[in-house]
C-alpha cells in the first residue's frame, strides 16, 4: 500500500461527517498539520510487517472435485508434513477453514473471503507441525462460524456420514464429517457457542473444547475474543489428548491466555478409571422445550454407566444454567457484529493482527446480500440492540458471566465434573436451500443451550459419544473446573474403554 495524504476536500468531508463545525481557515490549517501524521503513517507503511515466520514447505493445494470430496467436507486439500520424529508423527489432521495455514486458501464458509490466502500459520499449526503431524487440508466451515449446523457454508452443505440427509453439526462442519467417517485421525475445530461439541454429538466422536485461552487463538480468524476457543475433534479419547497436549500453552501473543498452568499432562491419567470421580448430573441440562426424550434417556443411562465404573454420581440442581444461553446471546450477537464492523480485530489489545485478512474482508458489505439468513439475523439483532442500548447489554452480560461461572464453580467445589446432554436433540435433517429464514435460522441455532454457557464462562467441556438413539449417535457432555482437561479425558477414556457406544 502507499499512503495517500488527506487533502483539503477530505478534511472538509470529515468535518461534515463528524459535525465538528470547523472554519474554512482551520480546515486549511489542519490539512497542513496532518502532513506530520501522514508522514508517520508513511513510515509505518514502509516498514516490513512484523509477522511470525512460516516454516515447513507446502503448496496451495487444490479444490477437490465432488468425486474426491465425500460429504462435501473439504474446502481445499494440501498436504503439509511436519518435523519427523515428533509426538504426533503418523497422525493425519484437518484444520477448520478459519485456522490460517499460510499459502493455502481460506474462506471460513464466506463468499466475501473467496480467493483469500493467508500469509501466516496459526500458532497451533506451527505446534502441530513441530510435533510431526501431517496436515491434509482445510475443512468446510459454516459461514463466519455463525451456525451450529452444517447447511450455511457458501460452498454448500456438509453431510453427516451416519445419514447424508442429516446435519453433521457445525460450525466445524467439515471437520465433523472427516472425523466421523475416519478420513482423518483428528481435526482442529473452533467453538464459540458449541462448534466443536455439537458436531461431536451429531456425528458420534470426541470433541474437546478446552479451557478458554489454553490453546492460543493466534492466527485463527476471530469471532469474539471472549468466546473464541480452538479445540480438538477425534475418533478416540487418547488421540484427542495427544493432539491437545501438542497445542496448549502460552505463545506470548494471545490476550485470551491468562494464568495458565506451568505444565500440561493429559496422558498419564488416561487409564486411571472412573473410580473415585465425583460427578454431578445437572438437572437443568435436561428437559428443554426441544429436548428429545431418547436423548435425555441415553445421557442418563451414560451417567449410570459411569456410576457402574465406580464414580459417585448425584443429581444436582443449578437453576442459573437455564439462563446461561441468554447471558451468552448479547455477547455472541454484538461480538460477531463488532468483529465485522471493527475490521476483524478491533483494537485495545496486543498480539497478532493478520492485516491480510483485514484487507480481504474490508469490503464485506459488498457481499452482505448473499449472507445466509443466520448471519443476517445476527447483524439485524446487533444493529438494533447496539443502536438502542449502545453496547450496554453486551456489557451487562459480560458482568453476569462472573455470576454464571461462580454458580458452576460452586457445584464444582463438591464435584469433579458436571454432566448433561451436549445437545438436546439428535442430528436433524439438513434444511432445503429454499426453506426460508425461519427454518434456516432455526436449524442453525436450535441446539446450543447446553454448550454456549461454557463458551461464556470458559470452563472446559468435552462431548463423548455415550450411546445411540434411533440409529443416530448421542453425545454426553462433561464439564470441569478451569484447566482440568486431564480429568475430563480420564472420565471419557474410562467410558470409552468399558463400553462400545455404537452398540448401546
Ligand atoms: N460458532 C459457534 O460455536 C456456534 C455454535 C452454535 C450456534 C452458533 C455459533
Amino acid at each position: 500500500m502507499t499512503i495517500r495524504k488527506p487533502q483539503y476536500e477530505d478534511l472538509l468531508a470529515a468535518d461534515q461527517a463528524l459535525g465538528l463545525g470547523i472554519s474554512k481557515a482551520d480546515i486549511q490549517a489542519f490539512t497542513e498539520l496532518l502532513e506530520e501524521v501522514s508522514h508517520d503513517y508513511a513510515i509505518v507503511d514502509a516498514l516490513t510487517p512484523e509477522l511470525p515466520e512460516v516454516r515447513y514447505p507446502r503448496t496451495p493445494g487444490h479444490y477437490p472435485a465432488p468425486a474426491e470430496n465425500p460429504y462435501n467436507a473439504w474446502y481445499v486439500k494440501s498436504e503439509v508434513k511436519g518435523r519427523p520424529g515428533g509426538q504426533l508423527e503418523g497422525l493425519n489432521l484437518a484444520l477448520k477453514d478459519n485456522v490460517m495455514l499460510a499459502g493455502v486458501p481460506m474462506m471460513a464458509g464466506a463468499s466475501s473471503l473467496r480467493g483469500y490466502t493467508p500469509d501466516v500459520d496459526a500458532t497451533l499449526v506451527t505446534r502441530l507441525l513441530d510435533q510431526g503431524a501431517t496436515i491434509l487440508g482445510k475443512a468446510q466451515c459454516e459461514y463466519f462460524c455463525v451456525s451450529g449446523s452444517s447447511h450455511t457454508s457458501a460452498q454448500g452443505p456438509v453431510k453427516n456420514p451416519w445419514d447424508e440427509a442429516r446435519s453433521a453439526g457445525g460450525s466445524s462442519s467439515g471437520c465433523s464429517a472427516l472425523v466421523s467417517a475416519g478420513l482423518v485421525d483428528a481435526a482442529i475445530g473452533t467453538d464459540q457457542g458449541g462448534s466443536v461439541r455439537i458436531p461431536a454429538a451429531y456425528a458420534g466422536f470426541v470433541g474437546m473444547k478446552p479451557t478458554h485461552g489454553v490453546v492460543p487463538y493466534t492466527g485463527v480468524m476471530p469471532v469474539e475474543m471472549t468466546l473464541d476457543h480452538a479445540g480438538v475433534m477425534s475418533g478416540d479419547v487418547r488421540t484427542n489428548a495427544r493432539v491437545l497436549e501438542a497445542i496448549v500453552g502460552d505463545d506470548g501473543l494471545d490476550p485470551r491466555q491468562r494464568r495458565l498452568p506451568d505444565s500440561f499432562d493429559y496422558l498419564s491419567q488416561l487409564e486411571a478409571g472412573a473410580t473415585g470421580l465425583r460427578i454431578a448430573i445437572i438437572a437443568e441440562g435436561f428437559g428443554w422445550e426441544n429436548s428429545e426424550e431418547e436423548v435425555d434417556a441415553a445421557v442418563r443411562a451414560g451417567a449410570e454407566r459411569l456410576r457402574s465404573l465406580g464414580a459417585t454420581v448425584d443429581q444436582v440442581s443449578l437453576p442459573l444454567h437455564r439462563k446461561g444461553h441468554a447471558i451468552w446471546t448479547p455477547i455472541a450477537i454484538e461480538g460477531t457484529a463488532n468483529q465485522l464492523e471493527g475490521f476483524n480485530y478491533g483494537s485495545n489489545w496486543k498480539g497478532l493482527y493478520v492485516t491480510s485478512l483485514m484487507r480481504a474482508q474490508q469490503d464485506w458489505r459488498a457481499n452482505a446480500s448473499d449472507f445466509p439468513a443466520d448471519v443476517t439475523s445476527v447483524l439485524l439483532a446487533a444493529h438494533y440492540f447496539r443502536g438502542h442500548y449502545h453496547g450496554q447489554y453486551y456489557a451487562k452480560a459480560q458482568n453476569l458471566v462472573r455470576r454464571l461461572k461462580a454458580a458452576y464453580e460452586a457445584v464444582l467445589a463438591d464435584y469433579d465434573l458436571l454432566l448433561m446432554p451436549t445437545v438436546p436433540l439428535k442430528a436433524p435433517r439438513l434444511p432445503d436451500p429454499g426453506c426460508g429464514a425461519r427454518e434456516w435460522v432455526g436449524r442453525a441455532l436450535e441446539m446450543n443451550t447446553n454448550t454456549a454457557p461454557f463458551n461464556a464462562t470458559g470452563l472446559p467441556a468435552i462431548s463423548v459419544p455415550c450411546g445411540m438413539a434411533q440409529g443416530l449417535p448421542v453425545g454426553m457432555m462433561l464439564i470441569g473446573r478451569d484447566y482440568t482437561e486431564a480429568t475430563l479425558y480420564r472420565a471419557a477414556a474410562a467410558y470409552e474403554a468399558a463400553f462400545d457406544w455404537k452398540t448401546l
